[in-house]
């Protein structure tokens, strides 16, 4: 199989989700045509986009929804179980930690640093905080292959590079700061707040073309 492109990964992780709540609603098929409505993309698009993770349709029933599941699994590495540590204890650090999603991905926080006393030494979500000092050090015992960055954006880069050291394959950034890391690192930035911006923007935008029309 060939490296996906980003979009087409992006639209086989909305098959993906589709998929799953189609499951979670008893349907055992899926129709390209169905898929392609749903996610208001080409019927066509949908038909290469499962043809290239080599998921073929069943005549006149459609795509087997488990083995969509399953296909998509395989391709975005699900079936793999990872250790994740995460910096930054505070709002949103605590709000992550408390989530229990991840799980279903194969992803376990199995410890958190921050530099405030006040936040170590405890348990947040199950998961125990330490302090910041020995991220790279506890990092590399956890076996974490992913860091999650949940401190204010200028300390972002810095944790950032702890977390490379430690030998970390991927970081997941949720502060607004635009960090650099080597290329074998996988990086996704995770900005809620330029996605607000966009969706204010988008609200403005709406609300003068209604005005003027
Ligand atoms: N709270 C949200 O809903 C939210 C939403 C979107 C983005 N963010 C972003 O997430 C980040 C955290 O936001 P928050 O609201 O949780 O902030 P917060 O101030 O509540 O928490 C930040 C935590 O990071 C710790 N910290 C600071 N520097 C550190 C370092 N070098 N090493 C380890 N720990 C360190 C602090 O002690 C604190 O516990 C920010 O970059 C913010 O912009 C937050």
């Amino acid at each position: 199989m060939k490296n996906l492109s980003k979009r087409t990964a992006q639209r086989l992780v909305r098959c993906y989700y589709l998929a799953r709540e189609a499951r979670a609603l008893g349907v055992e098929f899926i129709t390209s045509s169905k898929v392609a409505l749903l996610l208001g993309v080409d019927e066509t698009q949908i038909r290469k986009d499962m043809a290239s993770v080599n998921l073929e349709g069943v005549p006149r029933k459609g795509y087997p929804v488990e083995e969509i599941i399953n296909r998509l699994e395989e391709v975005f590495g699900l079936k793999k179980d990872r250790n994740a540590v995460l910096v930054g204890a505070g709002n949103l650090g605590r709000a992550l930690l408390n989530y229990p999603g991840f799980l279903r991905y194969g992803v376990r926080i199995v410890g958190a640093f921050d530099k405030d006393p006040q936040k170590y030494g405890r348990e947040v979500g199950g998961v125990w905080v330490y302090p910041v000092e020995e991220l790279k050090e506890k990092a590399k015992t956890l076996e974490a292959c992913l860091g999650i960055i949940a401190v204010p954006p200028r300390e972002a880069q810095g944790v950032a590079d702890i977390l490379v050291e430690a030998g970390v394959e991927g970081i997941w950034n949720f502060s607004p700061a635009l960090i650099r890391v080597p290329a074998h690192i996988a990086l996704r930035n995770e900005c809620l707040e330029s996605g607000l911006v966009m969706l204010l923007h988008e609200m403005e935008v709406i609300k003068k073309s209604l005005a003027g029309s």
